[in-house]
């Protein structure tokens, strides 16, 4: 996948990509991501890229020429991408089947609002898509490009272990994760529960369910009305409150 990301700010980019995962994933040629400073398809001599907003109001607007101009040297190198991604504020929220999706493509453009918004003619006339991460205010679209990223890419097949992808399947059935412990048996007087302790792959696999249960109703309890359930959580979920009564 290659993932061309424009932005004012390419430098703030530097860590979440050069680390760990993401990394690895572009060394290994699973996908490919370009940092296309904005700027540098500023038309006028003092690489402007923003303006006074039409009809008065407050803030500057970021101008649609230099998002027009990066988008025909990005078709002109790469040909059309699949998606053009503007992260805003007022976008469709994003979650795991919108990563889902996009990770599906061969090529997305991301493009990093700033200011009070972008000329509407970027969103009419350039953009796909546009997403939000959440429902809450930033200083621009940087955050949400890389928080976009880390979960598309993580979903590419051979980005993650097979082990760890084979976990994803168990756990999107929509629950919380149940809590985990290693070594060492007692830290500090803080035991692990005896259960995990007793190699009874039965018992533990019913606690970790009944975890998971327990959690999901505690602080997602929407995820758990749209959760498959089995008979054995229902009856599990039963027993528990019973106990609450
Ligand atoms: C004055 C109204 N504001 C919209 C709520 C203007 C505005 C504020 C902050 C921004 C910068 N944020 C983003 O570009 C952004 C892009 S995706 C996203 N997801 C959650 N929250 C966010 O702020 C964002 C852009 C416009």
């Amino acid at each position: 996948m290659v993932v061309d990301i424009l932005t004012l700010f390419p430098e703030m980019f530097a860590g979440p990509f050069d680390a760990s995962i993401i990394k690895r994933a572009r060394e290994k040629g699973l996908v490919e991501i370009n940092l296309i400073n904005i700027r540098d398809f500023s038309r006028n001599k003092h690489r402007t890229v923003d303006d006074t907003p039409y009809g008065g109001g407050a803030g500057m607007v970021m101008a649609a020429e230099p998002l027009f101009e990066a988008m025909d040297w990005i078709r002109a190198r790469r040909g059309d991408p699949g998606r053009v991604i503007l992260l805003c504020p007022a976008g469709r929220p994003f979650n795991q089947e919108v990563a889902a999706e996009l990770a599906r493509e061969k090529h997305l453009v991301l493009i990093c609002g700033h200011y009070e918004g972008i000329d509407e003619r970027v969103a009419e006339h350039l953009v796909t898509d546009e997403i939000s991460i959440g429902d809450y205010v930033l200083t621009g679209g940087e955050l949400p490009a890389m928080v976009v990223v880390d979960a598309v890419c993580r979903l590419i097949p051979g980005v993650l272990g097979e082990r760890a992808s084979a976990q994803e399947e168990s756990f999107s059935d929509g629950l919380l994760e149940y809590p985990h412990y290693t070594r060492p048996r007692e830290y500090r007087g803080y035991r692990v529960p005896e259960v995990l302790l007793s190699g009874h792959h039965e018992k533990i696999r019913l606690w970790r369910r009944r975890q998971s249960l327990l959690r999901t109703l505690a602080s997602r309890p929407d995820l758990l009305a749209r959760a498959s359930l089995t008979g054995e959580d229902r009856k599990i979920l039963a027993s528990v409150l019973e106990e609450i009564k």
